[in-house]
């Protein structure tokens, strides 16, 4: 059995992650991998409904940081763990990187909370690869306009997004070995291009 694979996907709401991942569970089940597509805040149905309150709910930034931690506790005992101990590569949209990058960079959230949050809930647990969709706040804004109506996040000004957008340049920084970046603002065929490129790189798959 080949071993199971932990793949995230991140950036600011509208750089074309969602877009791009059903692309590649395809590319993976062709050479012949169970690939499973998941989401954070998400993927559980207890998941699903913490995901409801965060994005939709007033709440402070110690709220939404135990909340978008509680609901990734119980996606990877009961999801994510399961599908790499049975060899599947797990694609997720969006994982811990955006807590630092939202409520860390974004709110101005303690770092130091987070990162001791980070370890109780992953226990070391970290993506093997994580594709950081990275683009402009202002052509991200006009895409997701173009769309669907914003939530909590989707509805914050260019600021928050530039923030947002630092924090991830900084995780990325601090571990390069894990981080691919992706031009986000390169056509779809482009950026499929770069991904493919990236596994190619980081196989066999
Ligand atoms: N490379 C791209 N060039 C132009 N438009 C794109 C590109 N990638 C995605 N889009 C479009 O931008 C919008 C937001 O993409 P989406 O995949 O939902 O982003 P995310 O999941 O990162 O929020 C969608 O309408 C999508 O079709
Ligand atoms: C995982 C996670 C997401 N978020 C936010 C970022 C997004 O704006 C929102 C939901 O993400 P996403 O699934 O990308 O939204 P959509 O379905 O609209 O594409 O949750 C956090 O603030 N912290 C987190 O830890």
């Amino acid at each position: 059995m080949k071993p199971g694979r932990f793949l995230s996907f991140e950036g600011i709401d509208g750089a074309g992650k969602s877009s791009h991942i059903e692309w590649l569970a395809g590319w993976l089940r062709e050479r012949g991998r169970e690939v499973l597509v998941t989401r954070e805040p998400g993927g559980t149905e207890l998941a699903e409904r913490l995901r409801e309150l965060v994005l939709h709910q007033p709440m402070d930034a110690l709220t939404e940081a135990l909340l978008v931690f509680a609901a990734r506790r119980d996606h990877l005992a009961t999801q994510i763990e399961p599908a790499l101990a049975r060899g599947s590569v797990v694609l997720c949209d969006r994982f811990t990187d955006a807590t630092f990058a939202y409520q860390g960079a974004g709110r101005g959230f303690d770092l130091g909370v987070l990162a001791t949050l980070e370890t109780w809930v992953q226990q070391g647990r970290q993506p093997d690869l994580t594709l950081w969709f990275d683009l402009a706040p202002a052509t991200a804004a006009a895409r997701r306009a173009a769309v669907r109506a914003p939530d909590r996040f989707e509805s914050q000004d260019q600021a928050f997004f530039e923030r947002v957008r630092a924090g991830y340049a900084r995780r990325a920084a601090d571990d390069p070995a894990r981080f691919a970046i992706v031009d986000a603002s390169a056509t779809p065929e482009a950026v499929r291009r770069q991904i493919e490129t990236t596994l190619d790189a980081r196989g066999p798959w």
